[in-house]
């Protein structure tokens, strides 16, 4: 599907190289006809769906998934005022069924709060239902206006997880934020993804939320990418909705709510965070393929080869490894060049010394090679796939240590602004924020800043010098 032979732009140029990287390594089809609509190739969409069984498997210690519709009546989506004020301009309307014009018109769910939330009012009761705690993985869409990119900004999100939570108190409720922010560490440290957690500035949480707790990722270029949300609601959308539970005093209670969003933004991190001039580096929790078996068929023993690589494949498949044996008839470079912009984590290479010598050659995608016996391959291959985890892993810690810098002064922030993310102190008000934005085109990203890099101190605020707390200050996605 992809022509092989012309490199990539270099990461350097990181706004090229990843969306030629989405071509040629098979992701997303960018050329469907419709503005911020793309198309998932195969070896993207195994690469999608490897990473929601890993995500899905870590929700569904604590909560249940379900399906909701895909269309809100404008009179439920109206309902709630903040909500619609923070959506109304990104909202697809559906206003005719066939020819005829519908008598209420229908959304299409940009999130669903709007359509669960009147069916949460139905089912809960009493406090015996409590807690409820649910999330589906469904198409969402908005009516992005800022610039569109595959996996990135999308108008149709096609991997939108949202989980939705009630609980008898907004403490509990905000435990289960915490939960979910653990969760979120969880899932991005298997994926590798160094994250930085933070509380988003009153003016940026999410519509109808007491708070937003955000999870961002620094891409190489720098710039912040929002890669996931949790929302404490408090009791705005159960008040809306009338979701009311019996106490156990008999008394009617609102319930406090939690929603936690993830979408394939987490799959831009992964390939934004990882890859390199070669392209892809994917960490083998989600690679569509883990290991790759590369026959070095050299003089006369060819068939002697092929029938060692074919056991070798049996036997790395029956101990639940993902392999593929490239038998190809191509010189070995432009098969580890094809494998390697697909990101595979493992290369193994059989030739006629390495049967003599009853051993197997790795390579990770690092470039680190190393020697191994033969017999207890599968063992050896799990814990080289582990090693090269833990090395992509320490690299992307390493590109967030040092590229996350202190500022004392604006012009200081703005300079250091190019190419990374930077810890001011800031007082709190919205004007120093303003103005902080407009002096090095940035956004006050959030305060309780949750990273190992970072020191929540407090300082003189860097715009007025009054006391100010740790924000994060960052030119995002
Ligand atoms: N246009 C978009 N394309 C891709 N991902 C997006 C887009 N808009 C938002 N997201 C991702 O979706 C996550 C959740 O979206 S959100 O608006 O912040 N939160 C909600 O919608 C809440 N209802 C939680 S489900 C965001 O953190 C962001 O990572
Ligand atoms: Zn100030």
């Amino acid at each position: 599907m992809a022509d092989e032979t012309e490199g990539l732009p270099p990461r350097s140029d990181f706004s090229a190289w990843y969306n030629e990287v989405i071509r040629r390594a098979e992701i997303m089809d960018v050329r469907y006809p419709v503005k911020g609509l793309y198309v998932w190739y195969p070896f993207g969409f195994a690469l999608r769906n490897h990473t929601y069984t890993l995500l899905r498997s870590l929700l569904n210690r604590d909560h249940e998934e379900t399906l909701f519709p895909l269309l809100i009546p404008e009179t439920e989506f109206m309902k709630e005022a903040e909500h619609i004020k923070g959506f109304e301009d990104e909202v697809y309307w559906v206003t005719h069924g066939g020819l005829s014009p519908l008598d209420v018109k229908l959304a299409l769910r940009p999130t669903s709060e709007t359509a669960i939330y009147p069916m949460y009012a139905l089912w809960i009761r009493s406090h015996a239902d409590l807690p409820l705690k649910l999330y589906q993985v469904v198409n969402t869409f908005r009516y992005e206006t800022k610039h569109t990119r595959p996996l990135i900004r999308l108008r149709e999100i096609t991997s939108f997880m949202e989980s939705h939570t009630v609980h008898a108190t907004w403490d509990e409720a905000n435990e289960q934020v915490e939960y979910e922010l653990a969760l979120s560490q969880e899932f991005y440290r298997d994926l590798g993804v160094p994250i930085i957690i933070s509380k988003r500035p009153d003016w940026d949480k999410f519509p109808g939320a007491d708070f937003t707790m955000a999870v961002d990722a620094v891409m190489p270029d720098g710039r912040t990418l929002q890669i996931g949300t949790v929302h404490h609601l408090g009791d705005h959308f159960s008040r809306t909705f009338g979701i009311t539970y019996e106490d156990v005093n008999g008394e009617q209670q609102f319930g406090s709510q939690t929603c936690y969003g993830i979408s394939e933004r987490c799959i831009a991190a992964v390939i934004g965070v990882h890859g390199d001039d070669k392209g892809l580096v994917l960490p083998a929790t989600v690679a569509p393929t883990q290991v790759v078996i590369i026959p070095v068929i050299v003089g006369k023993r060819g068939d002697e080869i092929l029938a060692a690589v074919k056991t070798l494949e049996s036997e790395l498949k029956a101990a639940g490894l993902r392999v593929k044996t490239d038998a190809r008839d191509m010189r070995p470079g432009a098969k580890y060049y094809h494998w390697e912009l697909h990101g595979v984590p493992l290369r193994v290479e059989l030739g006629p010394r390495d049967l003599d010598n009853n051993q197997l050659v790795c390579v990770n995608r690092l470039g680190v090679k190393t020697i191994v016996p033969r017999e207890n391959a599968a063992e050896s291959v799990r814990k080289l796939l582990d090693e090269a985890h833990d090395q992509i892993l320490a690299r992307a810690e390493s590109h967030l240590e040092s590229h996350l810098m202190t500022a004392a002064t604006p012009e200081e922030c703005n300079e250091k602004l190019d190419g990374n993310v930077v810890v001011v102190h800031w007082c709190g008000c919205r004007d120093c924020a303003d103005k902080l934005e407009e002096l090095t085109n940035s956004s006050l990203l959030g305060t309780e800043v949750r990273s190992r890099y970072v020191v929540n101190d407090e300082g003189p605020c860097i715009i007025c010098g009054k006391t100010g707390k740790a924000a994060l200050v960052g030119r995002s996605y």
